[in-house]
């Protein structure tokens, strides 16, 4: 390994000649929250006790050994995870990640289903994060909470309230505000004849669940779109204006968008869209993720959106107002690496973006002098952030360069080696 302090000294030199203060970037950054999300140790399978694959047109591809098989391995995996993403995190759990000893159906889930999870928080000093599961039961397979089929849209409204409730529990037992992202799959293959219907008893569903949850604390509800899913290529009915209008519609503090990074067409971008959504919300749920073709769910690059993502929270003084969420799930290499991968990208990402000389940048184009902050957004794509991610990851004791790899490696060898 390189002499780190000498490292960050010369990009310490580097950053002042624009008055950039290193050390407090690395304490924004530090402080900023990022949740990670559970699902990525399993390939979204959970541990209700029930058969039955993965639906809701998503996909986790790929047959890496060493899968977590139960609640206790899982949270092993996370905890080892965790170690090499340095920065405050939380954890995000799926309902369908709930413990008991029999089979206990989505619309029968209680707080007690999650006190494992609660514990471990606590002992860990973490906040959670949770989401109903609308996919993956014999109940959504037509559709859930825009079902024509009553009965079928109370057994998912009762989930949603539920989860709100179990979001309220998280929020009692941690101390920190359980951020709930609400996202259902519904959809159809071909473009429906009625495509308002679907719409309208989604929006009442949403309704319902609020209403009846209305005075459940600590919790804050993110509203998920989606262009299309595996088998609901040409509609959906969680469509982004649709998602957006309800947002907007309600007015309400807690209920917030969420953006995710794959779900839209492949030309459109997260980051383009932020400016817009800040001016008439408060603030917004991010789930950072990588489509490659479609919502693929690849871990999460030090790419140029992740990076355009970041740069724009920091520019629009948004990044302590967004709840950062990672949503990725990819089954073909060794489940920690991605997690570690995914998550430090995201952190590196802020950390660039937060060493950037935003205020001279603006006033330059505030003058109109284009040429000037054309000059000055390309020099800092090469500024040495780098010298100061080592160090930062250092001082974290989160593993520098790629010391934290071999220490995976050797888990995988020990542990998850054998899960047969
Ligand atoms: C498993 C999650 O609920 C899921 O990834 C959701 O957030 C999503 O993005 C679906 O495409
Ligand atoms: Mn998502």
């Amino acid at each position: 390994m390189y002499d780190l302090n000498k490292g960050y000294e010369v990009a310490k030199e580097f950053y002042a000649q624009y008055g950039i203060d290193v050390d407090k970037a690395i304490e924004i950054c530090d402080a900023t929250p990022i949740s990670l999300h559970c699902w990525q140790g399993d390939d979204v399978a959970g541990f209700e006790k029930k058969e039955g694959g993965l639906t809701g047109g998503i996909q986790a591809t790929g047959n890496y050994p060493g899968k977590a098989r139960n609640p206790q391995e899982l949270r092993a995996d996370i905890e080892k995870a965790m170690q090499y993403i340095p920065g405050v995190k939380k954890v995000n759990v799926h309902a369908n990640y709930m413990e008991a000893d029999t089979f206990v159906d989505r619309n029968e889930i209680t707080p007690e289903n999650f006190s494992n999870w609660a514990d471990w928080a606590v002992e860990k000093g973490i906040g959670l994060d949770f989401n109903p599961t609308y996919f993956s039961h014999p109940k959504s397979e037509v559709a859930t909470l825009s079902s024509a089929d009553e009965d079928i849209r109370k057994f998912w409204i009762e989930h949603g309230i539920r989860c709100r409730q179990i979001g309220e529990y998280f929020y009692k037992r941690t101390g920190k505000p359980c951020v709930i992202n609400h996202w259902t799959p519904d959809g159809d293959k071909e473009v429906p004849v009625d495509t308002i219907g679907p719409r309208l008893r989604l929006k009442d569903s949403y309704d319902q669940i609020f209403e009846a949850t209305k005075d459940v604390q600590g919790v804050v509800d993110g509203i998920e779109s989606k262009v299309f899913g595996i088998g609901a290529e040409s509609f959906t009915a969680g469509s982004h204006e649709f998602c957006m209008g309800y947002v907007m519609k309600a007015n309400k503090d807690h209920i917030i968008m969420t953006l995710d990074t794959g779900h839209y067409h492949p030309t459109e971008v997260v980051s383009a869209k932020l400016a817009s959504v800040y001016t008439f919300s408060d603030s917004v749920l991010l789930h950072v993720s990588r489509p490659i073709r479609w919502d693929s769910d690849h871990v999460v690059s030090f790419d140029d959106e992740t990076r355009a993502i970041m740069e724009e929270l920091v520019r629009l003084d948004k990044l302590q107002d967004t709840y950062i969420a990672t949503d990725f799930f990819d089954a073909s290499i060794n489940r920690i690496v991605a997690w570690v991968t995914g998550l430090r990208n995201t952190r590196k990402a802020m950390l660039a973006a937060l060493l950037q000389p935003v205020a001279q940048m603006k006033e330059i184009e505030a003058k109109g002098d284009l040429s000037a902050r054309l000059a000055y957004k390309e020099e800092f794509k090469a500024a040495p952030f780098a010298l100061v991610w080592d160090y930062y990851c250092a001082k974290e004791n989160a593993g520098t360069g790629l010391e934290w790899l071999k220490e995976v490696q050797e888990y995988e060898k020990e542990v998850l080696q054998n899960r047969k």
